[in-house]
């Protein structure tokens, strides 16, 4: 191969984490501006000459992880109210502590939730949480990809106010960021226990007409179940199956508690999950059927949920406990194989987005969403399995460096583009404040 590339990532494992899962050993990856434009074994591109080039060092070169469902601004909130179940914790805790929020706090919150994902490895990140003008625009200072959407409920929000603005809002949103390159918007109805049936179908409406992803939490907790079927007689999947609201754009967050026959209703609408293994036990809201999803072929992504209920942005951490949990619910080492969660939390969370086109794999023609592992460490020698290791030994704090759309966001540890001791301060700044009001000063 001859010519010049812009990025040229070479001397690392590749796992493409395309269809046929290919690794290419000492690979390397061509970038010219925001795509892939080769991939393959590294001896073929030492004619190449590159604007910039990220040696590997014998590590890992892999696509950079899609985190399907937080809340980024909640980093603000990382270890305010630990050890509570899901409804003492929204009701007593976070609730009144969102209530001091706005568009600057969130973005304040939204930018320490972006320097973490970037350190650990994520490059696309699905947000669910109030002021999302303002999140949409942290993400794009930040530099990471994202589908983000305005929690609509039917109490008044802090931001919009009522419903009927909460819609304007978002159609707002999805008209002002069309055409952005990394941002893109998603309607997001919180829940079937916070959202009346007349909210659902709007959404799904909305959703439907502007061809744009649908996010709500659903089936989280034994108590939500309990509390739909005495409103509407019916599971919260079924629930939104009568409603019309179930199809392909839906990605349904959480799913614990669900029967053979929501499993069903899932699958047959092509409805996608984001599984988020730390905040349901966390929250003790229990253990989400994966494997039983999974064989009834339904895309299944990973999420950390917000940094609250967590309590960190860690994507490998989330693959490691999802991997282990199942395995010890089942009581069977082989469900949810080291190459599976790996690709939960890149391919098809890709998918479950509806950006399989655009990220999750490093294939040529994709965009250059990209991540490098050092594995020059003791906890990470010798590899027999780079998918092995991915799982089950790297943490967040072994990836060298990230690229989105071909941009390089940290190398060797340090981010490029963001100023990391302004943004601690100024999240230190706001939680003074929320002590403060919690004191009663
Ligand atoms: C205002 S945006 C989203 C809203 O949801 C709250 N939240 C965070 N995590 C969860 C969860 O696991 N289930 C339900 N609601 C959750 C968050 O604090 C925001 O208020
Ligand atoms: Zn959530």
């Amino acid at each position: 191969m001859t010519g010049s590339v812009d990025l040229l990532i070479t001397n690392g494992i590749v796992m493409t984490m395309g269809a046929d899962n290919r690794i290419v050993d000492n690979g390397a990856v061509a970038v010219c501006g925001d795509a892939i434009t080769a991939v393959g074994p590294a001896g073929e591109f030492a004619a190449l000459t590159a604007r910039e080039t990220i040696d590997a060092g014998g590590g890992i070169i892999m696509p950079g992880l899609v985190n399907t469902h937080t809340h980024a601004a909640m980093t603000l909130f990382r270890g305010l109210a630990d050890d509570l179940p899901l409804m003492t914790w929204l009701n007593d805790h976070i609730f009144p502590a969102e209530a001091l929020l706005d568009p600057q706090k969130v973005q304040a919150g939204t930018l320490l939730g972006c320097a973490e994902m970037i350190l650990s490895g994520t490059t696309c990140f699905c947000d669910m949480y109030l002021f999302e003008g303002a999140v949409a625009e942290a993400a794009r200072t930040a530099g990471l990809r994202a589908v983000v959407g305005e929690v609509l409920y039917d109490f008044p929000s802090p931001n919009y106010g009522p419903i009927e603005n909460g819609f304007a809002y978002t159609c707002e949103l999805i008209d002002r960021w069309r055409d952005d390159p990394l941002v893109s918007i998603a309607v997001e109805p919180h829940s079937p226990y916070l959202c009346a049936p007349d909210l659902l179908t709007t959404a799904a409406g909305i959703a439907r007409d502007n061809r744009v992803p649908m996010v709500i939490h659903l089936s989280e907790t034994r108590s939500e179940v309990a509390d739909i079927r005495k409103k509407y007689g019916l599971t919260p999947v079924q629930h939104l199956a009568d409603l019309g609201v179930l199809g392909e754009n839906l990605l349904a967050c959480h799913c614990v508690i669900l029967d053979e026959n929501d499993m069903d209703l899932l699958q047959r609408h092509g409805v996608k999950v984001a599984h988020n293994p730390e905040s349901n036990m966390k929250l003790a809201s229990g253990i989400a059927p994966v494997a039983e999803l999974l064989a009834r072929g339904v895309c299944v992504g990973l999420g950390t949920d917000g940094c609250s209920s967590n309590n960190n942005l860690d994507l490998f951490a989330e693959m490691d406990m999802a991997a282990k949990l199942h395995k010890a619910s089942r009581l069977d080492p082989t469900v949810l194989d080291a190459t599976t969660v790996l690709r939960m939390a890149t391919i098809e969370g890709a998918r479950a987005l509806g950006l399989d086109g655009i990220t999750g794999s490093i294939e040529t023609g994709k965009k250059a969403d990209i991540i490098v592992i050092d594995t020059r460490k003791p906890h990470l020698t010798p590899m027999y399995h780079p998918a092995s290791h991915l799982v089950y030994a790297v943490g967040g704090s072994d990836v060298s460096a990230t690229v989105v759309g071909g941009r390089v966001l940290m190398k060797d540890r340090q981010l490029l583009h963001l100023d990391l001791e302004k943004i601690m301060a100024d999240a230190r700044q706001i939680a003074d404040e929320i002590r403060r009001h919690q004191d009663g000063l």
